[in-house]
């Protein structure tokens, strides 16, 4: 079972404050999903009868989801009379994560990928920005009949905040804790595509001297705890640490990867071993 990430850094233009596909990097990865898929043989990779294979897509929102999600401060402690703002905050900022998802399943699709989308905030809560309610069972039954599930960086609602904003990060920390799939192997292979060759001593977009970490066990391993360069409501590369020493806790390893390399979403998906940083 492997549980995929595609950063919002990587498919979109993540510094602007447009909504921006970044479709080279789109078209290059589904490419390079497609031709690992077929290495593995295709059929057999999405067919249950015949392999222990699945895959799950999980994505960022990028330039469509962080800017709205910043202008209303979806998450934030908000006075009643501000709640009618708050709302329609929520309803614009869903409608940007969704459009940046049929984008995206639209190239997979097209690329011969069987993707279905599925929409957080149409079925999962949180409480306290944490997930308290996520159902697996349609998204196992989808991976059972060959498909590969495409979950994104949406907004939900919240028990106690009444909206906040779930990442793709936690929704791969939550699914790769719990999905369970009786047709297929329960071992998973977590690996996350970014802009950059995975984590660092500090921010290497900000600092020359920054070194790389190839093996990462803790946060105490990280110099700046600096999150991003770009509009981030959802912690960053620090929040996306965070989310995987937790499922390194429970002996799941993860994988940060620069996807923006040609041919590492390829290499990563074949087990092939790449310049990253893996979180165990
Ligand atoms: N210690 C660090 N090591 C590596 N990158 C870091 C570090 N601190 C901050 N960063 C920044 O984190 C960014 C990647 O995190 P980000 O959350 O933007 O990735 P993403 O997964 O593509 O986005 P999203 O969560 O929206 O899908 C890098 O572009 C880098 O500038
Ligand atoms: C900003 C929104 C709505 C979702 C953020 O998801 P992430 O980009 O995976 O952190």
């Amino acid at each position: 079972m492997i549980i995929l990430k595609l950063g919002g850094s990587i498919l979109t233009n993540k510094n602007s404050k447009k909504a921006e596909v970044n479709y080279t990097n789109l078209n290059r990865i589904a490419n390079e999903i497609k031709n690992a898929l077929i290495n593995k043989g295709m059929d057999n990779f999405i067919n249950n009868n015949s392999s222990d294979q699945g895959l799950v897509i999980i994505h960022g929102a990028g330039s469509y989801g962080h800017p709205p999600a910043k202008k209303y401060e979806i998450g934030n402690n908000f006075n009643n009379d501000e709640y009618p703002k708050k709302r329609i905050g929520f309803s614009k900022t869903q409608i940007c994560v969704k459009k940046l998802n049929t984008i995206i399943c639209d190239v997979l699709v097209n690329h011969g990928l069987p993707c279905v989308s599925i929409q957080a905030s149409s079925f999962i809560t949180t409480k306290n920005k944490r997930i308290n309610n996520f159902n697996l069972d349609l998204i196992e039954r989808y991976i059972d009949e060959g498909f590969i599930p495409v979950i994104y960086g949406d907004v939900v609602l919240d028990d106690e905040l009444k909206v906040a904003v779930l990442s793709g990060d936690q929704i791969l920390q939550y699914i790769a804790i719990n999905l369970n799939l009786s047709s297929k192997s329960n071992k998973k292979e977590v690996i996350l595509g970014t802009d950059v060759n995975g984590v660092y001593t500090k921010n290497p977009k900000k600092y020359d001297d920054a070194k790389h970490i190839p093996v990462l066990t803790s946060l105490d391993d990280i110099d700046e705890l600096d999150s991003t360069t770009n509009i981030d409501v959802t912690g960053g590369m620090i929040g996306k640490i965070k989310e995987l020493l937790e499922l390194a806790e429970l002996g799941i390893e993860s994988k940060i990867i620069n996807a923006n390399e040609d041919g590492n979403i390829l290499d990563a998906l074949n087990n092939k071993d790449i310049k990253g940083t893996r979180i165990k």
